[in-house]
């Protein structure tokens, strides 16, 4: 709702009531339109102010209502109804003027706003674009291309910023509201014929800007429809007059409203909110652990990964113990990880990181902090001796944390003497960049660990996601049968650009075979190596532990192709450390010879093979993991593969693409291809998956629900 008051004198104070963040819904909306009315109708009222409760402007159109059928007054007619009263309306933004929030200050007309408020047009971010006139106000009020940045991009921007490009007419560190009282009673009186954004004429775009960016755009958010309907918004913004510009806005906003892509990523946007509010199977939530304060941490091993996080942590504010026990690798890290913090500060806006790094060779100098971060190579004997180690040295209490990727936390935690105190941080490179923290708990450890990961997570910026303890976590338990059927693929006649372009084609920013080049084929050797399925003395068969078993990659990473890092991988590079990767003549040499050493015949294999074969064996691995109870539910691995995987987050994630597509569907193609390769377990439908297609295939948000119900009555 919205609620009206007459301030000492002649100003009308409209306040947003919805909490937490005053979005628009259909109450809101009634109350602007009654309160607008009021205010224009009360003689004695010469100006109107709009501000939002508790601290906060508003931050946009209701997104849960986006799900259901429109109801209450549209906002479209309601901004211009605001804009045409002919006494000043002034925004007085606090906290949050977001999308359809923005938009209501662009039909305002003056915006005043407090110096720590963000404003933005985020609307590219869940599929839409600003339907409520902002695609057309915007660049009459900043220009196209500074419109086409915000618009495009969605991006969050400072108030210092929003004046500095003409959205704002004040900037105040005082009250707000105050301030824009006084800002009104100023200019009452005063013509608003050039404050009315929509009467004013649109710059037009001399230098084909917006061409230029549509080609950006869709090679930048492959297959994501909205960004490219912002452009064509902003280029109907450039050529028509106003009331066109706006029927071309409703046209592109209905058909982003019917999407699968809007409703993916609003999906998405949700999701990211579930995981915050982690459980544990145990019971265990926000509710009932409290996180300890972490001020002092270290971190064991500064290779690319402890680097990376030594970095994350002092951006908090954290002081930190940086301990490595090579010398050459020390001496390394110490000259780059003050140079990566600097330029990540800068990156964020932040004048001096506020943290406080020392470097060390030495174990006993963690002994003071309250949490360790173990980053060392991934071999279990090494992490073990670390965590002995650790154990002896730190004080007691101290929360011994490992980065590791997919190594039995239970194992690390046994050799302890505080077994509770130990969690799984799985960062992802670079540490310091990457969203995604798997917090990773084992059957012994602690709530209060747990909630301490999660806030700690939280205060650097991840979205962390609470995962069980079995090999591989959640995001590369689901990777491996992914990895698998696309080496099948190359075995059975696709090659790695063919397989590469489909994944990409369906969004990835990286198809499988261009990302083990970048991350290096020796890190999948080896963990393999670790599993006993390669390496001196393994039988060279295509069939290991029972199960059929591609050496493709093994033999690659064997001779000597290493990826990027040795200018030779799945592709070709200029050199070592090269980026632009080019068909090698070598692979596809390779791979005949490697087929017909084995009696395999080489098949044209479409991209609707590629696809299916890649992300369904990824999406039942999902749901086995939902079963074994690994994850709370499909959002939270959906976040993990948005944010850590590079899934297209206009798809939502597996688990829901797999809702999107039709669980019936996925089912009746699993079947299809683990009847073609009886030998590939990950291909064998999940019992959850048969199980909710016999229910009749609810919708992702009703999962959960039901998987509690089934273990309940030991279904699952
Ligand atoms: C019609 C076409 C034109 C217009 C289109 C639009 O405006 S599209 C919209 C364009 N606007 C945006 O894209 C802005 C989206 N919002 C944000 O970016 C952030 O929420 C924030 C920066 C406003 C606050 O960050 P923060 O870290 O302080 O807090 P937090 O993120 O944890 O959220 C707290 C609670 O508020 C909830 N909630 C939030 N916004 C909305 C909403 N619009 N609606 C409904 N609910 C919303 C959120 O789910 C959560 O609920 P929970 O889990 O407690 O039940």
């Amino acid at each position: 709702m919205a609620t009206y008051s007459r301030l000492p004198g002649s100003v009308a104070l409209i306040t947003l009531q919805n909490p937490p963040v005053n979005a628009l819904s259909a109450a809101v909306r009634q109350g602007i339109v009654d309160t607008v009315q009021r205010a224009l109708k009360d003689p004695k009222v010469t100006s109107v102010v709009i501000c939002g409760q508790n601290g906060k402007f508003c931050g946009g159109a209701d997104i849960r209502e986006f799900a259901g059928p429109m109801l209450g007054p549209p906002l479209v007619p309601m901004i211009h109804a605001i804009e045409a009263v002919d006494k000043p309306v002034a925004a007085a933004i606090e906290g949050v003027a977001l999308g359809g929030g923005l938009e209501l200050a662009l039909g305002c007309h003056y915006r005043i706003a407090h110096s720590k408020a963000l404003l933005g047009l985020p609307e590219v971010t869940l599929g839409l674009l600003p339907g409520a006139g902002g695609s057309q106000r915007l660049p009459r009020l900043i220009g196209l291309t500074a419109a086409l940045d915000l618009i495009t991009t969605g991006r969050h921007i400072s108030a210092a910023e929003a004046l500095k490009l003409g959205i704002l007419d004040q900037v105040t560190d005082n009250n707000v509201v105050d301030q824009a009282v006084e800002f009104v009673r100023r200019v009452a009186g005063q013509p608003l014929d050039s404050r009315r954004l929509s009467t004013l004429p649109c710059p037009p775009d001399v230098d084909s800007l917006l061409d230029k960016a549509m080609v950006k755009v869709r090679q930048r958010s492959r297959g994501a429809l909205a960004p490219v309907a912002c452009v064509q918004a902003l280029m109907a913004a450039a050529s028509l007059p106003y009331t066109q510009g706006m029927e071309k806005e409703r046209e592109l906003l209905t058909t982003l409203f019917n999407s699968g892509q809007a409703r993916a990523l609003q999906y998405a946007f949700f999701s990211q909110r579930v995981v915050g509010k982690w459980s544990l199977p145990s019971g265990a939530s926000w509710d009932n652990s409290a996180a300890r304060p972490i001020s002092k941490a270290a971190v064991i091993g500064l290779g690319t990964m402890g680097r990376g996080i030594v970095v994350a942590l002092a951006l908090t504010g954290i002081s930190v113990v940086a301990v490595e026990t090579q010398e050459k690798q020390l001496a390394e890290a110490s000259q780059a990880v003050p140079a990566m913090l600097q330029r990540e500060a800068g990156r964020r806006g932040l004048a001096t990181p506020p943290g406080v790094i020392s470097f060390s060779s030495n174990l006993q100098d963690v002994s003071e902090v309250e949490l360790v971060i173990e980053a060392v190579f991934e071999d279990m004997s090494l992490k073990l001796q670390v965590f002995r180690h650790l154990t002896s040295v730190c004080r007691p209490g101290t929360l011994l944390c490992s980065n590791t990727s997919g190594l039995d936390i239970d194992q690390l935690a046994a050799v302890t003497q505080s077994p509770g105190l130990v969690v799984g941080m799985h960062f992802f490179a670079p540490a310091h960049v990457m969203k995604l923290l798997e917090v990773v708990y084992g059957p012994r450890s602690s709530p209060e660990a747990v909630a301490t990961a999660m806030q700690l997570g939280k205060r650097m910026g991840k979205v962390s996601v609470a995962v069980g303890n079995c090999p591989g976590f959640v995001g590369n338990r689901m990777l491996k049968p992914y990895l698998e059927q696309a080496n099948f693929l190359l075995e059975e006649g696709a090659t790695p650009q063919q397989v590469d372009e489909a994944l990409e084609e369906f969004g990835f920013p990286m198809g499988v075979f261009r990302m083990s080049d970048l991350s290096g084929l020796d890190v999948g050797w080896r963990i393999r190596k670790e599993a006993g399925l390669t390496g001196p003395g393994v039988e060279s068969t295509r069939t290991r532990q029972g199960r059929r078993y591609s050496p493709l990659p093994d033999q690659v990473c064997e001779a000597g192709r290493l990826g990027q890092k040795t200018g030779r991988g799945w592709y070709q590079y200029d050199g070592p450390g090269g980026r632009v990767a080019r068909s090698d003549p070598w692979v596809h040499i390779f791979l005949e010879a490697y087929r017909a050493e084995h009696d395999l015949v080489a098949r044209s294999i479409a991209p609707e093979e590629i696809l299916e074969r890649c992300l369904y064996a990824l999406i039942n691995e999902g749901f086995n993991i939902l079963q074994d109870a690994m994850a709370a539910g499909p959002e939270d691995i959906d976040a993990i593969y948005v944010f850590g995987y590079g899934w297209p987050r206009h798809h939502g994630g597996p688990m829901f693409h797999a809702g999107q597509v039709g669980l019936g569907r996925i089912l009746e193609r699993l079947q299809h291809h683990h009847h073609n390769h009886p030998d590939v377990p990950h291909l064998k439908p999940s019992t959850l998956l048969r199980r909710l297609v016999a229910v009749g295939s609810p919708p992702v948000q009703k999962w959960r629900e039901f998987i509690n119900k089934e273990r309940v009555h030991s279904q699952l």
